[in-house]
């Protein structure tokens, strides 16, 4: 929670603004924070800097504390092309993080499906429901595997050796696919995910997306591509065969 209150107020965007790193009261008037919150403002940079996302510069007990992003903390800039913020930020939404103030009671009853959130209704029901909720999510998934792709397209390169068609299941609005496509130019990508998630997005170059539930049938390819899954679907033990 510490980490969304940063990012929603523009805290990693007015440290990166600083030449070198800043002191609280610079802080505090670049973020248009009222005075009287500086001390809570420090605490609130005290706990950000524990989760690793900014450094503090103390050398001497006298010395003004100052700070600066860490690399992890430059994860966090909304303009960043790898910025990981917006999935904390949709991790964190009451839709998803409600229903972990009911845990307990869950595990005392009988019944009940872990994938269950808001109106009891199951994740992908609710996603789909709820169009602004939606595009949150798959715009947050989106930039997660944009970061991804980087290092899998690179580092991973070995990997694809031989793979002339690839299937993404539940890719997503397919920026994965993207990426391996553009990274392989001959294999054909196709991306598989529910139709509100795919609906208005084309077909281009080698990337092709299929509407579809993967629980009914999965596009044939040469390799199959599972990227963040939520566990329901990993442990449900009846994804079919690819045709
Ligand atoms: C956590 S997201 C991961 C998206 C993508 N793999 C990524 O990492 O960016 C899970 C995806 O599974 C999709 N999904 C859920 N149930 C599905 C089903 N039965 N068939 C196909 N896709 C499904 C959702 O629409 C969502 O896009």
């Amino acid at each position: 929670m510490s980490i969304k209150c940063a990012i929603q107020l523009g805290l990693p965007e007015a440290v990166q603004a600083h030449s070198g790193p800043i002191s609280l009261p610079d802080l505090v008037s670049s973020m248009g924070l009222p005075p009287a919150k500086a001390p809570y403002l420090r605490r609130l940079l005290r706990l950000v800097a524990n989760s690793g996302f900014l450094s503090l510069h103390k050398q001497n007990d006298d010395d003004v504390e100052r700070y600066s992003l860490t690399p992890a903390g430059r994860l966090l800039l909304r303009h960043n092309p790898f910025n990981a913020g917006a999935l904390l930020l949709v991790v964190l939404d009451p839709v998803l993080a409600e229903p972990f103030h009911h845990m307990s009671a869950w595990f005392r009853r009988e019944e009940g499906d872990g994938d269950v959130v808001g109106g009891g209704k199951m994740v992908w029901e609710y996603v789909a429901s709820d169009p602004e909720f939606s595009n949150l999510f798959n715009d947050a998934m989106a930039r997660d595997s944009g970061l991804i792709a980087e290092l899998v397209v690179k580092e991973g390169k070995s990997a694809f050796d031989g793979v002339v068609s690839l299937v993404d299941v539940a890719g997503g609005t397919g920026n994965m696919a993207k990426a391996i496509a553009e990274a392989f130019p001959e294999m054909t990508c196709t991306v598989l995910d529910l139709p509100h998630v795919l609906s208005g997005l084309e077909d281009g170059g080698n990337v092709k997306y299929v509407a579809g539930d993967m629980f009914e049938s999965i596009p044939a390819a040469d390799a199959v591509l599972l990227k963040v899954l939520l566990p329901k679907e990993g442990v449900s033990g009846h994804v079919p065969k690819s045709r």
